[in-house]
């Protein structure tokens, strides 16, 4: 199997350094921000310089790496409860950048509870600050291995269950769940990396993804870099493609699946799976389990983001001298706008969520899926046996 060695987040240890690929500037512009402080992180994430569930998380976390190396550095801390206030005062900002991927909340969650423990034990200020160190790299890594699994799995559920191996397959996406979305390889478009490189896939179709156009500018990208054959259309334009054209399954990411499979992902999403149901098209959640959220019942308790106005009234890209890039205005100013970042898709119309551990199915009997906290721990427990 090929994979697309693109990089979106680059991390040293020697010495500690972060940088991200900004993604506002892309597909233009291939230019790296330097990540020093939580502020600059919050900045990052909130004005989408780095998105995507798994791709915030991560980020979040090897910022408050990268933050407390160097004000330990600068002989900021006199002791480790210092470093514990501090990492508290941090995460506490971090997490109010975007509110509905639940990945930022968990990893603001699991390194609070890390430099506590760390703490409580006393181990030394190095070691509490290596320890977080240590954490942000492994959740780079493990996240690649993640992605690759899910890839693998959803590639081969699809193939297996669609149409029984007759023919290659054409699948529809929606936003960026690729390298850029992640830690590399991605979820949705992992699949159909992995699909593509099985030499199972036909065609892979996109959405644009407006209004910030994470299908045209980046999933486009993604896929063009890969030299996968795919094709892009408008959002407006999916029932018409799936009434016109055979597509076997339509593949997305997730910010956050609740406990009854009820699934926020980019906005838009939900309509994809309305029209799915009509023409009986499969529709497939690739979801890594830091993306499940189990203290969530169900979609109604998910808050959605809301974001500025701007980035529906203008849109960003190369400016006709094909050397500047900038904005520009498509509406009357001063146009009423609603700009929600994310839409919830009711399990009901969800097919299938494919994990790294696997592929969680419905009973075709009720339509449910069964409750994601007890097959997440028997999925793991198989897995362990392997
Ligand atoms: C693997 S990425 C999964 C989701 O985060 C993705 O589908 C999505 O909705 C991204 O939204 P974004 O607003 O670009 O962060």
């Amino acid at each position: 199997m090929s994979s697309l060695p693109l990089e979106s987040i680059i991390f040293t240890s020697e010495p500690i350094s972060l940088k991200i690929l900004n993604q506002l500037l892309l597909p233009h512009e291939t230019t790296f921000t330097s990540i020093n402080t939580i502020e600059d992180g919050h900045t990052a994430i909130k004005t989408m310089q780095v998105r995507g569930a798994p791709a915030i998380g991560i980020v979040a976390a090897l910022t408050l790496a990268v933050d407390l190396a160097r004000k330990h550095k600068d002989s900021y801390f006199h002791t480790p409860d210092a470093i514990l206030s501090d990492v508290k005062k941090s995460l506490n900002f971090l997490k109010t950048a975007r509110p509905t991927a639940v990945n930022l909340f968990r990893t603001v969650d699991d390194l609070s509870v890390l430099v506590e423990e760390r703490t409580k034990q006393n181990d030394s200020m190095d070691d509490i600050i290596e320890a977080v160190v240590r954490n942000g790299k492994q959740m780079l890594v493990d996240d690649q291995k993640v992605n690759t699994a899910i890839g693998s799995y959803g590639a081969d559920y699809i193939y297996d269950s669609v149409n029984r191996h007759e023919k290659k397959l054409k699948i529809l996406t929606h936003c960026n769940t690729g390298s850029l979305a992640t830690g590399g390889y991605g979820t949705a478009l992992g699949i159909i990396r992995s699909l593509y490189f099985k030499g199972h896939l036909m065609h892979a179709y996109f959405t644009e993804t407006r209004p910030y156009n994470q299908g045209a500018r980046l999933t486009a990208y993604e896929l063009l870099s890969d030299g996968i054959p795919s094709t892009m259309i408008c959002d407006s334009m999916a029932a018409a493609l799936m009434s016109n054209t055979e597509i076997d399954a339509i593949v997305l990411g997730a910010d956050r699946v609740a406990r009854n499979g009820d699934t926020a992902n980019k906005i838009g999403t939900y309509q994809l799976a309305i029209v799915a149901k009509y023409y009986g098209i499969k529709f497939i959640v690739a979801a890594p389990t830091s993306s499940i959220d189990l203290n969530t019942v169900s979609g109604k308790e998910i808050i959605i983001e809301e974001r500025p106005s701007e980035e529906v009234v203008k849109v960003a890209g190369l400016l006709e001298d094909n050397r500047e890039y900038g904005k520009v205005l498509t509406t009357p100013r001063n146009v009423n706008v609603w700009n929600p970042s994310f839409d919830v898709t009711p399990a009901t119309l969800i097919t299938a969520i494919v994990t790294e551990y696997g592929v969680i199915t419905k009973s075709p009997d009720t339509n449910e899926f069964p409750d994601l906290a007890e097959v997440l721990v028997k999925m793991k427990a198989n897995k362990q046996q392997e």
